[in-house]
This record gives structure tokens, C-alpha cells and sequence, in this order.
């Protein structure tokens, strides 16, 4: 386990862009910074208007009502699709309890989450859950359409927007009532695009930077943390780094996250542009259907380690990828 810094995370303000309220001098600094964080460290705090102290007491207490449901109801939200439903009491993390919304900011789907808990409805929570959802999707096709541009690559922004869809995922993670630090999820990099996260102010998470050290990502209630999956890694051919992270509990208060997860839609084959590939930057993934990388990740035919992805349709070892390069 590597020593822990206090090196800030970089931080970049995304709140006059998201109010409508910013000059293209103001789009441009910010993608300018998204570039380099994201190609330097993989992640970046990003900060918000509109989260009133009023707004998280009613996000995070509607998440406690939620997890305060009897394990007999969560558990009828298991799923057997990879990162769906419900997953809590794992031996190995038992201080982690998540459950995942699938599709989030499309219509209705929040609203059939809250019934499927609360057939009477639950007002606050539906609209705790939506609102801070729409958020995470406004951020997550901002910082997509600003690495295109910052890449040059703005005409396969649509096809990305269009291409990709999302996964809200909710957690908890009990305080493990010690003053040791106890791990509450392991360290992974994501099988996304792109992560966003936002959470309580209790702290916990942990990004590895590429030289190998662990930073604790600060808590402020405006920010969200912004981070690289495999997916755009592969999709950037390289250029954009996915980070190692994970969470470390300690003390007794719960920490509760939102994290919206996005990724290629069914049917879609990830391809690396051919901009992306030159001499000094030859193509290190084949293209990819996700849905079948994930299918050969849950079933057991690669490993769940870190380079999945590579081992998959890695351009040197790709005898799994079954989709043949035109
Ligand atoms: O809860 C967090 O802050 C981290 C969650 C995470 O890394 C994940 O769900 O992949
Ligand atoms: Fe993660």
C-alpha cells in the first residue's frame, strides 16, 4: 500500500459554464486545464454552482433512507448484469453497499427506481436523484466535448455523445468505527469512459497518481471528482491516463458517493481515431464491442485485472477480440 501526499488534486471551475454564464475564453481555459489534468494525472476535481447546503441534506438523507431499507427489499435489486442492482456483504468489502440506476438521465428511469422502493412515491428522493444526476450528465458530456476539442477531434464529438450511455451508482460505506485506515474499496481502475463522483463530507476516496502515489481527494461540498476509465484510455490510444483508485474508510460516520458511470452503448464498436495513430504512437486497441468485453470479463475468460481491457484487444495480444479490423 503506497504512502499517502497532500498534493492538491487539480481543480477546475466548471460553475459559469454550467450557468450559462461563461465567455468561449472561459470554455477554452477550461478545456486547456481538463486536457492537462487528464492526460497528466487521469482525474480532476471539478467545481459546480447550485449545491446549497439545503440540496445535500436532502440528497444524503434521502441515500440513508435509502440503504436504511431491510436487506430482504435491497436484495430483491440484485442484478445479474455486471455493476447492476444491488451488491452489499461482500467478505472481502464489508463495509461497502451500493445500488445502481441504470440509464439515469433518461426520462423515467429515477422515477422507476423511487417506485420500485417507495410504490407510494418518494418525492425528495426522486428529485434529489434527478437533480444531482442531470449535474453529473451536463459534466460528463462537458469534459467529453472538451477533451474532442482539445484533441482535435471535434467531429466525432456527436458520434461520442450519441454512442455512450450512463449508469448512476449509489454507495455507502459504514464507518468501520476504528482510527486505522480500513479499506472500503479496493483499488481498480474503472471500466468506463469517463467517472464522476460526488459524495458526503465524510472522506474516503483515493486516486494513485502515475508515479505511484496515493492522493486523498479533499472533500468540498460544490466539487466533483472527475476521472478516466479504460475506455477512453483506449479510445484515446494512450493519451488519456485511467487511474488506479480506491476508498479508505476510517472513523464512524458513513461515507455516501454518487458516481456517474458512462460507457459505450450496446452494439457500438469503440474504435481508436485515426488522428490517434501515428508513427511514434502506434494503436494499442483493436476496436472493441463492450458489451462483449464485459461478457468475457464476468465470465472468466480474462482476468479482472487491471489491463481487462488490454488483454481483451490490446493491438499486441488480441486472439479474445472476436470483431475483425476492416
Ligand atoms: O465511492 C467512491 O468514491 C468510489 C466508487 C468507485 O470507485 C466505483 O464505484 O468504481
Ligand atoms: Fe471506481
Amino acid at each position: 500500500m503506497g504512502s499517502e501526499t497532500q498534493t492538491k488534486l487539480p481543480l477546475i471551475d466548471f460553475s459559469k459554464i454550467y450557468l450559462q454564464k461563461s465567455t468561449p475564453a472561459d470554455w477554452d481555459s477550461a478545456k486547456t486545464q481538463v486536457h492537462h489534468a487528464l492526460t497528466e494525472y487521469g482525474f480532476f476535481r471539478a467545481s459546480m454552482a447550485g449545491m446549497s447546503p439545503e440540496f445535500r441534506t436532502s440528497l444524503f438523507g434521502s441515500l440513508d433512507q435509502l440503504f436504511d431499507l431491510p436487506l430482504e427489499t435491497k436484495l430483491k435489486s440484485i442484478s445479474d448484469k455486471p455493476f447492476h442492482g444491488y451488491i452489499g456483504h461482500s467478505p472481502t468489502m464489508p463495509l461497502y453497499e451500493s445500488m445502481a440506476v441504470p440509464d439515469a438521465p433518461v426520462a423515467g428511469e429515477v422515477e422507476a427506481f423511487t417506485d420500485f422502493f417507495w410504490p407510494h412515491g418518494n418525492p425528495l428522493f426522486r428529485e434529489s436523484i434527478r437533480n444531482i444526476s442531470d449535474k453529473l450528465y451536463w459534466l460528463d458530456r462537458a469534459v467529453r466535448k472538451m477533451v474532442m476539442e482539445s484533441l482535435g477531434l471535434e467531429k466525432y464529438s456527436d458520434d461520442h455523445m450519441d454512442s455512450t450511455k450512463h449508469l448512476l451508482r449509489v454507495a455507502k460505506y459504514k464507518g468501520p468505527d476504528t482510527d486505522e485506515s480500513i479499506m472500503g474499496l479496493t483499488s481498480h481502475i474503472d471500466k468506463t469512459t469517463l467517472s464522476i463522483l460526488y459524495q458526503n463530507d465524510v472522506a474516503g476516496l483515493e486516486l494513485q497518481t502515475k508515479n505511484g502515489e496515493w492522493i486523498r481527494v479533499e472533500q468540498s461540498p460544490d466539487s466533483f471528482t472527475v476521472f478516466v476509465g479504460e475506455v477512453f484510455h483506449a479510445w484515446s490510444n494512450g493519451q488519456l491516463h485511467a487511474p488506479y483508485h480506491r476508498v479508505m474508510m476510517t472513523g464512524n460516520e458513513a461515507r455516501y458517493s454518487l458516481g456517474l458511470f458512462s460507457v459505450p452503448k450496446p452494439g457500438y464498436i469503440t474504435k481508436v481515431p485515426d488522428e490517434l495513430v501515428t508513427k511514434e504512437q502506434p494503436l494499442l486497441f483493436n476496436p472493441f464491442d463492450y458489451d462483449e468485453f464485459l461478457k468475457h470479463l464476468f465470465t472468466g475468460k480474462i482476468g479482472a485485472n487491471e489491463d481487462a481491457l488490454d488483454t481483451y484487444c490490446g493491438a499486441k495480444e488480441s486472439e479474445l477480440t472476436t470483431y475483425s479490423k476492416s
